[in-house]
C-alpha cells in the first residue's frame, strides 16, 4: 500500500533541533501565534493552540523525513535539500540562513580558477553537489573527500587541495587563508512540503498555516507610517509613498493640515522619509506591524 502522510491527525513539522536555524524558526512559529512548551528538551512537541506537532531533528534528516511523509512540512536550508536530492515541494523561501555553497582554495596557491580543480582533492560536506557542479563544468577528475565539519581546515592539514563549503560573511575562509573561487549554490531557509498524498484536513491546515506565515512575513517587511502634512502636499505625497493601499488622509484641527496614515515596504523607508520631509511632512512616526492580511 502506498504510504501517505494522512495517517496522523496533526500537521507534523520538522525543524532543526539545535543549530543556526533553530532560534529563527522558533521565532517565526511563535510569531504566527503557535504556542508550545519545552522544545529544547523534547524531540516531539505538541502545539497548544494549533493542530501542529514539531519534530526536532538534525537538519540533514529533514528533507528525507518530509519526502517520506514522516513529516508533512519542514524548515531547512536549500543546501541540505539539494544535497539529499529529496523529492519534496518548496512552498516558501525565507530570509534567514542565507548563505552560499562555494569552492575555495588557498589564497595565492596553484588553484586560481575552475580549470585548476582538475586532478585535485576537494574536502566537503556536500559531495553530491560538488561532484555534479564539477562534472557539469567538464572537470571530470577530482578526488572528493567527505568530511562533516571544520572543512576549511582541510587544506592546512594537507588533507585536501581545496574545499567546497558554506560561506556567508567569508570570515571563516579568510581566517583559514582561503579564497572563494566559484559559487555553486545560493541558499536560504525554505519551507518544504511532502509530495505524499495529504488528506483534505491536512491540506486545509497547511493553507491556514501559510496564510499566517505570509501575513507575518509581509508585516515584517512593512512599517506603518503616520505623519502630518500641508493639505496641498497630499497629491505629491501620494506619489512618493509606495503604498500597499491608498493612504488614509484625515483633517486636523489646524486648517490646511492633514494627518496621513499608510503602510510602506521597509526597504524603501529612508528614501521615502527624505522625500516626505522635502514635501513638508512633519511629526513622522513609524510603527512595526504585528500581522497583516491583504
Ligand atoms: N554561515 C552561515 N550563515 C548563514 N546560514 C548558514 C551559515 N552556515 C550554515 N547556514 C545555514 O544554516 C543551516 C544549519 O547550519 P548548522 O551549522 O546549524 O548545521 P549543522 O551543524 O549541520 O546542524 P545539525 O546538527 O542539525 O546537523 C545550514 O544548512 C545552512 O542552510
Ligand atoms: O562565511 P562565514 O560567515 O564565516 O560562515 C561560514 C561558516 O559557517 C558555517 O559553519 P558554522 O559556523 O555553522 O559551524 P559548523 O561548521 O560547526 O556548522 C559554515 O560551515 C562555514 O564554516
Ligand atoms: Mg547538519
Amino acid at each position: 500500500m502506498e504510504r501517505t502522510a494522512d495517517s496522523k491527525t496533526s500537521l507534523r513539522i520538522a525543524i532543526q533541533k539545535s543549530g543556526r536555524l533553530t532560534d529563527k524558526t522558533i521565532e517565526l512559529l511563535k510569531g504566527i501565534g503557535l504556542r508550545f512548551d519545552d522544545y529544547k528538551r523534547n524531540l516531539m512537541v505538541k502545539c497548544r493552540n494549533f493542530d501542529v506537532e514539531l519534530l526536532l531533528i538534525r537538519d540533514d534528516d529533514i528533507p528525507e523525513y518530509v519526502q517520506d511523509g514522516v513529516c508533512d512540512l519542514g524548515f531547512v536550508g536549500a543546501n541540505v535539500t539539494a544535497e539529499t536530492g529529496a523529492d519534496v515541494s518548496v512552498l516558501r523561501g525565507l530570509d534567514y540562513g542565507v548563505c552560499r555553497l562555494s569552492l575555495a582554495a588557498r589564497k595565492d596557491g596553484d588553484i586560481q580558477q575552475l580549470e585548476d580543480f582538475e586532478g585535485k582533492t576537494i574536502a566537503t560536506s556536500y559531495p553530491r553537489l560538488t561532484r555534479r557542479f564539477l562534472e557539469n563544468n567538464n572537470i571530470a577528475n577530482t578526488n572528493i573527500v567527505t568530511i562533516s565539519g571544520a572543512v576549511e581546515i582541510a587544506p592546512r592539514l594537507e588533507v585536501a587541495d581545496a574545499i567546497c563549503d558554506l560561506v556567508s560573511t567569508g570570515n571563516t575562509l579568510k581566517a583559514n587563508g582561503l579564497e572563494e573561487l566559484e559559487v555553486i549554490l545560493e541558499s536560504e531557509t525554505q519551507l518544504i512540503q511532502t509530495n505524499k498524498k495529504l488528506s483534505p484536513g491536512k491540506k486545509k491546515l497547511i493553507e491556514k498555516f501559510l496564510i499566517r506565515m505570509d501575513s507575518h512575513q509581509q508585516a515584517e517587511r512593512s512599517r506603518y507610517i503616520m505623519m502630518n502634512a500641508p493639505e496641498s502636499a497630499v497629491p505629491k505625497i501620494k506619489e512618493i509613498i509606495p503604498s500597499l493601499n491608498s493612504p488614509t488622509v484625515m483633517p486636523l484641527a489646524d486648517d490646511h493640515m492633514v494627518a496621513i496614515h499608510t503602510v510602506i515596504p521597509i526597504d524603501q523607508f529612508w528614501i521615502v522619509m527624505e522625500r516626505l520631509k522635502e514635501e513638508g511632512a512633519t511629526g513622522i512616526v513609524i510603527l512595526p506591524i504585528e500581522s497583516m492580511i491583504l
